[in-house]
């Protein structure tokens, strides 16, 4: 089989987390992102303005490059960046798993996101194909293109708080986690690991929410971001907590203890955060931003790290599923 187990680093900020990628004989640190579907990384074919302090990918360096003549990409993120460039094919490695085709995009223009955030050198989507940006021909992702050579058609994410944890291609590993996976469907027609998430709760309690969005879980966005009713209802049980547009989101004093919050995962099971683990960062000496945040009427709930990294994650490619359990 292709099994593949990498690290996965957190940032400074535990902003994203990192992993060591070889491609065609190089390696870079992409980050892992299952809220997209396009593996790309910054090339050597960039301006320097745009690409000093990261590492790039050289085609003319690797002897198993392949152009896809004609091709290109163009994408655009949910935080407003974006990225384009050119297509060709290579060996990736991720752990040990390896696809000898694999299409791998070129940037040759980034955001200034992307520029300034010099550890990451690029991105591995693990989305659904549906939503690659790759023109003419849309282009399978790397879980994709290995998974019937998997052990198991599965990709597991153990992402940690303040230490490095794992990605694994192929198997569930019993080590990485306590009691039962709590598994539901998974809804892939909109590209994304998505699923219904109808309750919440605050403070141990349940509530209907009401506009009741979709959730999808996604190791690329750093918050949680739910319904702006359920936002609401949560900041409403933290005293000092206000809506602060020139921060765009919920901030509190930091000597404040927070209530818990759940998110349902499927109809079967409630993610529940503590407190303490739902800040996301401080902004000045009395002063924290929170991990949740609404989505501004997106129409989508985004399980970010925040959530994921209390956790460990199951992406079932095979029955099409996602599952949590506690660690
Ligand atoms: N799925 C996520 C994606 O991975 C990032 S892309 C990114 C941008 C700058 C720095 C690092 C990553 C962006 O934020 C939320 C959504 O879009």
């Amino acid at each position: 089989n292709e099994n593949g187990e990498v690290d996965a680093a957190p940032e400074s900020n535990e902003s994203e987390y990192l992993s060591p990628v070889t491609v065609g004989g190089q390696s870079l640190n992409l980050d892992f992102d299952t809220g997209s579907a396009d593996f790309w990384m910054f090339s050597s074919s960039m301006p320097l303005s745009q690409s000093q302090g990261h590492s790039t990918f050289n085609a003319s360096k690797s002897s198993t490059w392949s152009v896809y003549k004609g091709a290109s990409w163009e994408i655009s993120y949910g935080d407003g960046s974006s990225a384009s460039g050119t297509v060709g094919f290579d060996t990736v490695d991720i752990g040990g798993a390896t696809v000898t085709s694999q299409a791998v995009e070129l940037a040759t223009g980034v955001s200034g996101s992307f520029t300034s955030d010099v550890n990451n050198d690029g991105l591995v989507g693990l989305g659904f194909s549906s939503i690659n940006t790759i023109q003419p021909q849309q282009q399978k992702t790397f879980f994709e293109n290995i998974m019937d050579d998997l052990e198991q058609p599965v990709f597991t994410a153990d992402l940690e708080d303040n230490a490095t944890g794992s990605y694994n291609f192929g198997t569930i590993d019993p080590s990485e986690y306590t009691g039962d996976i709590h598994f539901t469907a998974v809804d892939k027609s909109n590209g994304f690991w998505e699923f219904a998430s109808d309750t919440y709760t605050v403070g141990g309690n349940k509530s209907q929410c009401q506009t009741c969005s979709p959730a999808i879980a996604d190791t690329g966005t750093s918050l949680v971001l739910v319904d702006d009713d359920v936002a609401a209802a949560y900041y409403g049980q933290v005293s000092s907590a206000v809506y602060d547009s020139s921060q765009g989101g919920y901030t509190y004093n930091c000597t404040e203890s927070l209530p818990t919050f759940g998110i349902a995962i499927g109809s079967d099971y409630t993610a529940t955060l503590q407190g303490a683990d739902i800040t996301f960062a401080q902004i000045d000496s009395q002063t924290c931003f929170g991990g949740i945040q609404g989505n501004s009427g997106g129409g989508i709930q985004i399980m970010g790290d925040i959530l994921l990294k209390q956790f460990f994650a199951v992406f079932d490619g095979g029955n099409e599923t996602f599952g949590v359990a506690e660690k």
